[in-house]
Formats: C-alpha cells, sequence, structure tokens
C-alpha cells in the first residue's frame, strides 16, 4: 500500500469509519479561511471517513443557505464543484452560545440525532471539537463541551488554536482548565507551522543525511537565523494585535517550534512522545531571553502606506506593541553553547518570507581568502527549496572562487507539485491520532518561560526602546548592525543565483 492510501487507511481504523466535526466559532474568520477549506479538501482527495458529518457552531444566527455560501466561499480546488456540492451536504450550522449549558445540551441533542440517524453504533460515536474561537471562550467553551458534549460512545478529540495564553502564568491556567476537561492524548494544540512542508522536512533534512547530521553542532555552525516576514501590517487585526505583539503572535511560538526542531537531539524513534520530548529538552536549555539580545521596531507610514498607530481598529494611539523583533536565544547544552538563534519577524516588511538560514564557520586556514562561509537554507514560504550555499571554482579558464548553490527548489524539482496547506495535513494527523506536530503543555510552559521575563519589561515599558521603521522596510536600521554582532557574516561578494556567465573572467 502506498504511504497515502495508508494514511487513508489509519483514518479508517482510528475512527471505525465515522465521525462528527463540530467547529466552534464557524462564523469566523479562521473557520471561513482555514478550516472548512482544509476539511473540503480531505473530503475532496478520500480523507475523510465515509461516514463524517460536519457542524458549524456559533452565536450569529445565520440560515442554512447563509452558513453554505460563508463556509464555501474560499474553497479554491480547481474542477471540484460537484464535490463542492457534496461537502453542503454533509454540514449543517447549529446556534448557541459558548457559556451556557442549555445550549451546550441541545447541541448535544442535536449530535446524537445526527449520529442515530446517519446509523452510528455505540462505541463508534467519535467527536472532534475545533475551537476556531478567540482566547477568551476556550475555558468555558471547554467545560461546556465536557459537561454537555463530550463523546461517551466513541472517542473524543479537542483541537485549539493559538494563543496559548500572554504569559507563564496564563498558559499555566488554560492548562490546568483544559486539564480538568479532557485528558492530555485528547488535546491537539495547533501551531500551524509545524504543519508546513518544509518544518515537517526538517528531521529528515537532519537525521536522514549523514553528512548534516556530522556538523550539526557548536564546532561546525556559527549561527542559526530564522526569519519571518510579511509585506502587510495589522491592518484590520489592530484590537488583537496590539494586545498581543509580534513576539506572542509569531515568535513565541511559529519561530519557536522551528527553533526547537533544528536544535533538538535525536529523538529516540519518529514516534510523537520521543519528538515532543526532545523538543521540551532543548527548551528548557534556553534561559530566559535578555532585553540587550532584543531589538524591537513599530513601522511607520511609507510609501503611501499607514503606520502601525493610524491603524483604524487600534484602541490606543500612543501604543508601544512591536511589530517588528529580533530576539537571540542561546541554547546551553554541550551541542550549542556560544551559537546565537536569532528569531526575526515583522510586519509590513519589504517581502514575504520565512526562512531557516544556518550559517558555517570559517574554513580554518583557508587556502582561498574571501571565500564565503556555506549556509544551509530551508525556505519555509514562499516557493519551499533547500539549498546550500557553498564554494566552487568558476567554471571556465578563470581560477576566481564564486560562491553558487546546490538549490534543490521544490517547484523545478517536483513537477506538477501540489503541497498541502498547513491545515490539511494537521486535520488528518488530529484523525490519524498523530500527535507529532502538535504542542505538549510541558512544551508550552517551557515556551513561556523563556519569553514571559522579556514581554513583562516591554508590556512595562522597562527600559524598552522601540525603534521605528518605514513600512516596506527591511525593518528598523539597527538590524544589519545587531545580527553582524552576532557574528552573521553577509558576505555577498561574487554571489550569484542563478550563474549568469560562465565564460573567461577578466581575473585570469
Ligand atoms: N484568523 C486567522 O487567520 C488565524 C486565527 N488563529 C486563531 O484562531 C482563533 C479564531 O480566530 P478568528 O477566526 O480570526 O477569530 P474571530 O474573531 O473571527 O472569532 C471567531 C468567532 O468567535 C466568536 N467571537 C468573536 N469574538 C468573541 C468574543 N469576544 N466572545 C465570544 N465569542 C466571540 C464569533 O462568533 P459568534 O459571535 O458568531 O459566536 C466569531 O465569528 C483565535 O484563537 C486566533 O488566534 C490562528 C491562526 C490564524
Ligand atoms: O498565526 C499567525 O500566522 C500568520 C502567518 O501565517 P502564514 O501561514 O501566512 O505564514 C500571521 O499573519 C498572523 O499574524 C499570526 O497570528
Amino acid at each position: 500500500m502506498n504511504p497515502i492510501d495508508q494514511m487513508r487507511a489509519q483514518v479508517c481504523k482510528e475512527l471505525n469509519g465515522a465521525i462528527t466535526i463540530v467547529v466552534l466559532g464557524a462564523s469566523g474568520d479562521l473557520a471561513k479561511k482555514k478550516t472548512y477549506p482544509a476539511l473540503f479538501r480531505l473530503f475532496h482527495y478520500g480523507f475523510l471517513p465515509e461516514n463524517t458529518f460536519i457542524v458549524g457552531y456559533a452565536r450569529s444566527k445565520m440560515t442554512h443557505e447563509e452558513y453554505l455560501d460563508r463556509i464555501t466561499r474560499f474553497i479554491k480546488v480547481k474542477g471540484a464543484e460537484e464535490d463542492i456540492e457534496k461537502f453542503k451536504k454533509i454540514t449543517s450550522y447549529h446556534q448557541g452560545q459558548y457559556d451556557d449549558d442549555k445550549s451546550f445540551q441541545s447541541l448535544n441533542d442535536y449530535l446524537k440525532t445526527l449520529e442515530k440517524e446517519r446509523g452510528i453504533d455505540v462505541g463508534k460515536r467519535n467527536r472532534m471539537f475545533y475551537m476556531a474561537l478567540p482566547p477568551s471562550v476556550f475555558i468555558p467553551v471547554a467545560h461546556g463541551l465536557k459537561k454537555n458534549v463530550y463523546a461517551k460512545e466513541g472517542s473524543t478529540r479537542v483541537v485549539v488554536e493559538k494563543p496559548f495564553g500572554m504569559d507563564s502564568a496564563s498558559s499555566k491556567h488554560l492548562a490546568q482548565s483544559l486539564a480538568q476537561c479532557f485528558s492530555e492524548e485528547e488535546v491537539y494544540r495547533i501551531d500551524h507551522y509545524l504543519g508546513k512542508e518544509m518544518v515537517k522536512n526538517l528531521m529528515v533534512v537532519r537525521f536522514a543525511n549523514i553528512f548534516f547530521s556530522q556538523i550539526w553542532d557548536r564546532k561546525y555552525i556559527d549561527s542559526v537565523q530564522i526569519t519571518f516576514k510579511e509585506p502587510f501590517g495589522s491592518e484590520g487585526r489592530g484590537g488583537y494585535f496590539d494586545e498581543f505583539g509580534i513576539i506572542r503572535d509569531v515568535i513565541q511560538n511559529h519561530l519557536l517550534q522551528v527553533l526547537s526542531l533544528v536544535a533538538m537531539e535525536r529523538p529516540i524513534s519518529t514516534e510523537a512522545e520521543a519528538i515532543r520530548d526532545e523538543k521540551v529538552k532543548v527548551l528548557k536549555c534556553i534561559p530566559p531571553i535578555e532585553l540587550s539580545d532584543a531589538l524591537l521596531g513599530q513601522y511607520v507610514a511609507a510609501n503611501g502606506k499607514p503606520g502601525y498607530l493610524e491603524d483604524e481598529t487600534l484602541k490606543d494611539k500612543n501604543s508601544l506593541t512591536p511589530t517588528f523583533a529580533a530576539l537571540v536565544c542561546w541554547v546551553q547544552n554541550e551541542r550549542w553553547e556560544g551559537v546565537p538563534f536569532i528569531l526575526k519577524a515583522g510586519k509590513a516588511l519589504n517581502d514575504a518570507k520565512v526562512e531557516i538560514r544556518i550559517q558555517f564557520r570559517n574554513v580554518a586556514g583557508n587556502l582561498y581568502k574571501g571565500a564565503a562561509r556555506n549556509e544551509l537554507v530551508l525556505r519555509v514560504q514562499p516557493e519551499e527549496a533547500v539549498y546550500i550555499k557553498f564554494n566552487n571554482k568558476e567554471p571556465g579558464l578563470s581560477y576566481h572562487t564564486i560562491q553558487t548553490d546546490l538549490d534543490l527548489s521544490y517547484h523545478s524539482r517536483y513537477k506538477d507539485l501540489e503541497i498541502p496547506d498547513a491545515y490539511d495535513s494537521l486535520l488528518l494527523d488530529v484523525m490519524r491520532r498523530d500527535h507529532s506536530n502538535f504542542v505538549r503543555s510541558d512544551e508550552l510552559e517551557a515556551a513561556w518561560k523563556i519569553f514571559t521575563p522579556l514581554l513583562h519589561k516591554i508590556d512595562g515599558r522597562e527600559g524598552v526602546k522601540i525603534e521605528n521603521y518605514a513600512y516596506g522596510s527591511r525593518g528598523p536600521a539597527q538590524l544589519d548592525g545587531f545580527v553582524k554582532r552576532y557574528g552573521y557574516d553577509k558576505s555577498e561578494a561574487h554571489y550569484a543565483w542563478p550563474i549568469q556567465k560562465v565564460g573567461p573572467s577578466k581575473e585570469q
């Protein structure tokens, strides 16, 4: 059986061919843009069990037609019209509150009726609850579900979206509340970066290639940079963003997850708990980030685009919330002592890009002075790629050394490639009961310990400097100096990608 069919079979086996999926917050942005399109693709490509039904739940009043229109608006699969019509037949909307037993009892009655109508036997009445909700209602919803809608005649899966708290204390409170209702085995904390193709590739690159596994440490690696750049600002999301800021929105979760996969030791197997054990261990080796290891910024109006403070959805017009941050983590263990892990993220920058850049040390006693350092780059998005910058003799009569690359750009190497969205892959994992790409509660605790002291200083404005940067720029002017301070050598000399010229060079 091919690996894809194996996954289909695994879903069927885990769920005995039946599941009811409840999307809480079905009227919201995430549900419309991500959750339902992902569920549709899983349906279209045959990953949902034969007997699947999806119930949307939220407070808003919506007719059946309005609901169907809303949840299918962002489905973009070509030639799938017929399947969209079929998909509409396996879903419906149920209105209710998030903090009221009666609403949840009514939801439970509705689910029971559906399960009976669909002929699902006791023991197979599996339910998945997907909380596409603001964090303010996670706890009442968890209690309401546990008390009234928990699958007593089948398995329960609860999917929770980030943010998982604001700091160590609030995250602990959330974790404890969830733990009162569900076992860790039943909870799936989504960090959608763990569903991205290149992030899932990290373990394979590291542990299935002898030349990487041998040089993956402080002896050979000089620095690691994990970069997230978005070309748009907080537009329309100012209310949410201002409360969280770029560190809580992107760095504490997405970029730290990537860091842990880059830095962790080899797990004893590819089992979920083995992987998560190693991630927790490496996070525990990182002390809290110092303010002196941080560069913070906020974008201002430029190029006809409004500054952060001009966002109409922002309440505090003097906000000092960072929209850009470059932070350095130090992993204090035998493998990584002294190697900076630079996490950079910003909104309203000049580019849309996420990448992991590993810069190696200088070649000792190098015969070729001025040869650039090697770098391994994993481009997460757009256009997934793995490439290695390395030095080569310039082809032809020249003995000149040029920097070039071994380039595995996915779209040229793998023809007709369609990379699934992170949510497709993660929802499939939930059904397969594979926790590898979800955040465990002790992982979360370790992650918040690294960021909480710094975040409290920023929240309290304690000696914190926020540099301005222009909308559409590379970030604060201090950025190049900042990464240089941690040893990053930006040698662009002779670098050309792709090579334009291979003839004799003038320097022969
Ligand atoms: N949007 C995105 O792209 C991403 C979102 N997330 C996370 O997913 C979750 C949902 O995000 P998103 O869909 O954008 O959120 P929304 O603000 O769209 O909220 C979802 C639904 O929750 C209900 N709701 C909104 N505000 C409140 C409130 N104050 N009290 C009670 N109910 C409320 C509304 O439904 P109704 O009033 O009908 O009940 C709304 O339709 C969040 O945790 C978010 O951080 C994560 C990654 C990306
Ligand atoms: O979680 C979030 O992620 C998005 C970026 O996700 P991507 O898959 O488009 O890279 C970010 O825009 C948003 O602010 C944040 O909440």
